[in-house]
């Protein structure tokens, strides 16, 4: 039998979900692929919880989609006149829903929930890789690594158990704070890095901020309290990862130096002539 054009499209759309190794790529495929197939005006996923009729017009379609064990979100796809074809469709969200569990469990950290390293590897490389022309939201990004004060203390005085719980409500503390829209990554043992996304620095230092005090004013089990110390930095895709890294590295070595339990900015640092900027790298040695 002669393979169709139509075959053709639905054997890419397979292909490049399977290609995928991130979640949230994923996710942009797969409502690509919907949208191409069913030449929809626009396709997404949503929240349960904030899809509701009333942001809905009569001409939408919503579908319920599995997201791993258990976990349902729904697909709205609007202005389509009828799902066409029904089994190819099918096919996809089958397709869909096991790459997102495989990805899921792949790009989790165990013990907090969070972004692993791995899923923090691939979303740099596409955010710093080589692209031609790198739009102008991907210059409102910042970029704050966190690291808990006097861990090793934490961790000799009540022991290591104490001390995972702490990363574990920390992270959860994460997940209430920052907006869906924000990546949160495990970086290391006690140190998290977070991706502000369409935020400016200003924002951004606000945000950590808030952050930061609401760990400080937290009654933790057993240990009481305990504080954070972050850097800040904006992100530029031309400058590198590298770069970015070493920037927020810098300032939260300041926070570290002058006290802990504070957020301190590059950008404000290189302005008060307290680091020197020629101490971050121009960009050339690069990972990605
Ligand atoms: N409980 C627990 N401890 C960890 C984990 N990963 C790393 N650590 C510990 O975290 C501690 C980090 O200590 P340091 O890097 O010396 O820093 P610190 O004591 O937090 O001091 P400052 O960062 O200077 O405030 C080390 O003792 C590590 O063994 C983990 O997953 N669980």
């Amino acid at each position: 039998m002669r393979k169709t054009k139509k075959d053709d499209c639905r054997c890419r759309y397979l292909v490049d979900l399977t290609r995928q190794k991130d979640v949230f790529h994923l996710d942009e495929a797969f409502t690509q692929a919907v949208k191409e197939m069913l030449a929809a005006e626009s396709v997404s996923i949503h929240d349960p919880n904030n899809l509701t009729s009333e942001n809905l017009s009569s001409a939408d379609v919503v579908l319920d989609i599995a997201r791993g064990s258990g976990m349902v979100a729904k697909l709205l796809i609007s202005n389509n006149a009828e799902l066409a074809d029904t089994q190819s469709l099918q096919e996809l969200l089958e397709v869909y829903s096991n790459q997102y569990h495989h990805i899921y469990r792949s790009t989790q950290d165990m013990l907090t929930r969070l972004l692993n390293r791995t899923a923090f590897d691939e979303r740099m490389q596409r955010l710093f890789g080589p692209r031609k022309h790198h739009r102008k939201k991907d210059e409102r990004r910042a970029m704050a690594i966190l690291d808990v004060d006097h861990f090793k203390k934490i961790n000799d005085t009540y022991g290591h158990l104490y001390g995972d719980e702490i990363l574990i409500l920390l992270a959860n503390m994460m997940q209430e704070a920052f907006r869906a829209e924000d990546w949160l990554f495990r970086y290391g043992g006690e140190e998290f890095i977070i991706v502000l996304n369409d935020a400016d620095l200003i924002t951004a230092e606000m945000v950590v901020d808030r952050f930061r005090i609401a760990v400080e004013s937290r009654n933790f089990p057993q240990i009481g309290r305990v504080t954070i110390s972050a850097g800040l930095t904006q992100i530029f895709p031309s400058k590198g990862l590298t770069s970015t890294i070493a920037e927020a590295d810098q300032a939260l070595y300041y926070s570290k130096d002058t006290g802990r339990n504070q957020v301190s900015v590059f950008r404000k640092l290189i302005e008060a002539g307290i680091i020197d900027d020629s101490n971050s790298f121009g960009g050339e040695l690069e990972l990605f």
